[in-house]
């Protein structure tokens, strides 16, 4: 997917020759070439890369030499950039001017040399030119000979590089919506100004005739759609068809329907990064593809009125494997809600990982549960759940069939192995689309979360003379005793996968209790991502000035930059009051 930004490490240190400057070259050159070791040792990029830094060809002592780094950045795409030094320097002389580039200094906590008085000096030079950085420096004072990173500085640099190479990734890149507004759904009103101005990203429209045409005359690769369909055969089971007798199409139009949907998939895949294949085959253009991190397709109505529906090849773009073997989930949106593909490009820029796409149905008290059901709630769920459930765009990935430590997880591609992904393909069941919704047919995929995952959902909303805000809510996925599962998930649309999950409570506020959580949500959609990333999440936010409108993430774990706190005491209003100083990015 395009070139990957590079983190850019700048080694700053106190100009004055003669001395100083010599005896903390060597020690502020391997804090540079320390950070640098970590960070390529401990992060990927989503596609499975590993992140590479490029560091300064010297430390940077004043302007001349912050010239010649920033240089070197620019010519070697670096997208990201940390700032380390052990010593005191001279502050605006020295920082990263790049206003596109997300900041942050690691001043050394040491006596021996002020590193964290450089940290102060050159905050409040960015802050005072409105250029926002991250400040990070241990809780505890080391010796200046210590190379070592302190646990709670690990923590922000990952945390602070992880939100920073988002950024940069989606910068440059589309989002492809195939089609058009489905069912009225504001989120699919594919809005250029926002991607544009907060993320970036162009917008790319194709409209869905497209994908039909590429269809019709066989543009696509007809070796890998023979693949495709066989490993479809093997792997997905169908189920059984609930629509009444009038209504139920015929075998030879289900098995032409399988045909018809495996196609859309290569198809939609084709359309968002292109194919080197279909050059092949003669359609140079169609080969190059939209240059999209992320799409949307609309579906309903108009092409699920009268063709089979996207379900299968949302839901399979959306996982971490297909008939190609075990790879990155692509990122597409049911029913074109590109805010929610947004939410689900966040969650897995931040964390490697397929994520779950879901209608936000129903919250479940546990006096309702009690009245249909007879049964108490108790545990994690005593305060009742909320129904996630969705046609098309659930990652297979969310059966939580995959494993860490024997919890089950979702976990980045390359982690996940031939057997976890069967497992995820055995738990899901295939049903003939309920033709009452989805006259044209197809098929959605079955089956339930399993419970125990940590997870966070989230959401951006777009409010008018506002912008965008983003929604948070970590908690749990939850399993349910088998005949309340049943009771209640039968209730209601039975083709389409479902998980139950709680969030956390704070007692206060959007967080007062369950039926809070759903009441606050912002739209009928929801992401759903594996692991508590709610942190993760507000950083890249500050980054972006996409102000948090609700989150129930630990204060302790919350890391905005440095300037953020200088807009008030409430944590919450500050956020708002700096994204609204500070602007859109682009
Ligand atoms: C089939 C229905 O139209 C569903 O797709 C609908 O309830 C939604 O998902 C709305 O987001
Ligand atoms: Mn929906």
């Amino acid at each position: 997917m395009g070139s990957r930004p590079k983190i850019g490490i700048r080694p700053v240190i106190d100009g004055r020759l003669g001395g100083i400057r010599e005896s903390l070259e060597e020690t502020t050159m391997g804090m540079a070439q320390n950070v640098a070791r970590f960070f390529e040792e401990n992060l990927r990029h989503p596609d499975g890369a590993a992140v590479e830094c490029v560091i300064a060809d010297s430390c940077i002592g004043g302007v001349a030499e912050a010239a010649m780094a920033a240089d070197k950045f620019e010519k070697s795409g670096v997208g990201v950039s940390l700032t380390v030094t052990p010593c005191w320097c001279y502050g605006t002389e020295t920082i990263d001017m790049n206003p596109y580039t997300p900041k942050a200094i690691w001043g050394f906590n040491g006596t021996e040399r002020p590193g964290a008085v450089y940290l102060a000096a050159a905050l409040a030079g960015h802050n005072q030119k409105g250029l926002p950085a991250f400040s990070i420096y241990g809780q505890d004072v080391q010796d200046i000979t210590d190379t070592t990173i302190p646990a709670d500085v690990q923590h922000k640099l990952l945390r602070f590089a992880k939100a920073g190479l988002a950024v940069a990734t989606m910068r440059g890149k589309s989002y492809l919506s195939v089609g058009s507004v489905s069912m009225g759904i504001a989120g699919s009103i594919v809005d250029a100004g926002f991607f544009e101005s907060y993320l970036g990203m162009r917008t790319e429209y194709v409209d869905s005739t497209e994908v039909l045409r590429r269809i019709e005359r066989n543009i696509f690769d007809q070796e890998e759609f023979e693949k495709a369909i066989a490993w479809t055969r093997e792997n997905c089971k169908e189920g059984t068809d609930y629509n009444p007798d009038n209504l139920r199409r015929s075998r030879e139009q289900k098995d032409g329907d399988w045909e018809f949907v495996v196609k859309m998939t290569l198809i939609i895949r084709d359309l968002m990064i292109g194919n080197p294949k279909l050059k092949e085959l003669g359609f140079g253009e169609e080969a190059h593809g939209h240059n999209a991190i992320a799409s949307g397709f609309q579906g309903q109505r108009q092409w699920t009125d009268h063709l089979p529906n996207g379900d299968f090849s949302e839901a399979i773009l959306n996982s971490s494997f297909d008939w190609n073997g075990i790879r990155q989930a692509f990122i597409v949106a049911t029913e074109n809600d590109s805010l929610n593909g947004v939410a689900m490009l966040f969650g897995h820029l931040l964390t490697d990982t397929a994520q779950i796409f879901a209608d936000v149905r129903t919250y479940w008290s546990p006096e309702a549960v009690k009245r249909t059901t007879g049964y108490e709630l108790e545990g994690i769920a005593s305060n009742g759940f909320l129904h996630l459930i969705n046609s098309g765009s659930c990652t297979l990935d969310g059966t939580g069939q995959q494993s860490r430590n024997g919890e089950p997880a979702m976990k980045p591609f390359w982690e996940i192995s031939e057997e976890e992904a069967k497992k995820c393909l055995d738990a899901t069941t295939w049903y003939p689309a309920t033709l009452e919704y989805f006259r044209g047919g197809g098929y959605s995929s079955n089956f339930l979360t399993k419970g125990k995952m940590p997870v966070t959902m989230s959401r951006v909303n777009l409010i008018k003379g506002l912008g965008p805000v983003l929604q948070i809510a970590e908690g749990w996925s939850i399993d349910l005793p088998e005949h309340v599962h049943h009771h209640i998930d039968q209730r209601t649309d039975k083709t389409w996968p479902t998980t139950w999950f709680v969030p956390n409570l704070t007692g206060t506020g959007a967080f007062r209790d369950v039926y809070s959580v759903m009441n606050n949500w912002g739209s009928n959609h929801g992401v759903v991502s594996y692991g508590h990333v709610g942190a993760d999440l507000i950083t890249l936010a500050s980054m972006l000035r996409i102000p948090v409108c609700m989150h129930n993430v630990p204060e302790e774990k919350i890391f905005r930059p440095s300037a953020w706190s200088a807009f008030g005491m409430d944590a919450e209003g500050a956020d708002y009051r700096a994204c609204q100083t500070y602007g859109t990015l682009y």
